[in-house]
């Protein structure tokens, strides 16, 4: 039973030097050789408290890098009006009604809507209500998605802009249909987790010898997939997927990032270069923005046998559903805090199993691993239905598969 009023809502900018380490530096940003160089792994970290009793709190962030928290911090003071006295009860009770209010601000959407700054504003925010919600219902995330009464979850989901190709009653059946073997997936997750890759080796920063000793340890540790930045030089790019690909040998996963480093033609022709070294995928080869660019790149890359991946900057549901239905992503990668938290994330996830396209959320970020692995558990009990082709990114601990843990945020 859901219980109490928001009486406190704070904000906090949290930061971790990673730039320090070149850790999280791909090829966008400077030029070469500087690249991405000051990547600050941070968060907008937001806590939700209430009157009840039970002094349970909500914990909800959204990913950043170093001072553009500040930024996302001071639009979670703006909508901060939205949540305080409210009933959590009220809120959950017409969650759809509660997604739209924030996202349909007569001031905040302007500078919007349902992108950049104020949707990542709304991600921390929602993210903060889910999780206060599974924490008063004595749950995981994924626990309360996967018990959850299917027509109550559509009812949380805005369908706006997406009817056409995903109508709530369309996302009802996916959901209906779920509901056959779900016993079973929950009990594999339970027992053996979802399929995980590792980024941690192979950051662009790295020296070769860094990235040979992280790469060794890594396979020692279990790792059987492995991702490589690239796009900022070529004939770097080749000399570091040959070491790579010759340390985990042939029959291992090897997936590429060049983080939208290139224009359309440029992708096509730098990855016929890279094909040799056989990637699963190549992920933002150019502008999140587009679509039709991809487009392009993905057919371009089929005789390749080389999949597009991207949406870890994609906006909003809208850009993913056109992504889909322009068949310009082989591999969708949603993301738990750029999307308006579990609300967006779950249309995305129900029009992806619509295209039959495989769901890898984007990870790694702060807090991401933790939060992703609830969506795509749900995923797979209740929508997919299927591993194959779809893995979660990790970082250090377990290897190849992420367990499941028990609390949404921290
Ligand atoms: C700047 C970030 O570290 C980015 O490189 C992350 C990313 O592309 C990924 O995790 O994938
Ligand atoms: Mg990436």
């Amino acid at each position: 039973m859901v219980r109490g009023r928001i009486s406190r809502l704070s904000v906090r900018d949290v930061r971790f030097p990673t730039s320090l380490g070149g850790h999280g530096s791909d090829a966008m940003g400077g030029a070469f050789p500087l690249q991405h160089t000051d990547p600050d792994y941070s968060a907008a970290y937001v806590v939700l408290e209430t009157d009840a009793e039970d002094g349970l709190k909500g914990y909800g962030i959204t990913f950043t890098l170093g001072k553009g928290t500040e930024v996302v911090v001071c639009a979670v003071n703006a909508l901060a009006p939205h949540l305080l006295n409210k009933d959590l009860g009220d809120i959950v009770g017409d969650f759809r009604g509660f997604y739209r209010q924030l996202t349909s601000d007569g001031q905040l959407r302007w500078i919007g809507p349902e992108k950049g700054v104020v949707h990542l504003a709304t991600a921390a925010v929602l993210n903060a209500v889910w999780d206060l919600w599974a924490k008063q219902e004595g749950k995981p995330l994924w626990k309360l998605l996967v018990d959850m009464d299917p027509r109550k979850l559509v009812s949380c989901l805005d369908f706006r802009y997406i009817t056409d190709v995903l109508t709530e009653e369309e996302a009802y059946e996916i959901l209906r249909k779920g509901q056959v073997g779900k016993k079973e997936r929950e009990e594999q997750m339970l027992a053996h987790g979802y399929p995980a890759y590792t980024t941690s080796c192979a950051w662009l920063g790295y020296s070769d010898a860094t990235l040979k000793q992280l790469c060794s340890k890594a396979l020692e540790d279990g790792w059987t997939r492995f991702k490589v930045k690239v796009g900022a030089d070529l004939q770097d790019d080749i000399r570091r997927c040959r070491l790579i690909r010759n340390m985990i040998g042939p029959e291992k996963t090897l997936m590429m990032d060049a983080n939208q480093r290139w224009d359309v033609p440029e992708a096509v022709e730098w990855m016929a270069k890279l094909a040799e070294f056989k990637p699963l995928w190549i992920e933002e080869p150019t502008s999140p923005d587009d679509i039709l660019g991809h487009a392009t790149i993905s057919k371009a890359l089929v005789p390749l046998g080389i999949g597009v991946a991207t949406g870890e900057q994609c906006h909003n549901r809208v850009i993913f559903k056109q992504l889909l239905q322009a068949k310009a992503l082989q591999f969708l990668q949603i993301d738990s805090c750029r999307l308006g938290s579990v609300n967006e994330n779950l249309s995305v996830l129900l029009m992806a199993k619509k295209f039959d396209i495989p769901v890898c959320p984007h990870a790694g970020g702060v807090g991401l691993c933790e939060l992703v692995q609830h969506l795509i558990i749900f995923d797979f009990i209740s929508v997919s239905a299927s591993l194959k082709d779809r893995y979660i990114r990790g970082v250090g601990r377990v290897c190849n598969q992420m367990e499941t843990r028990n609390s949404f945020c921290f």
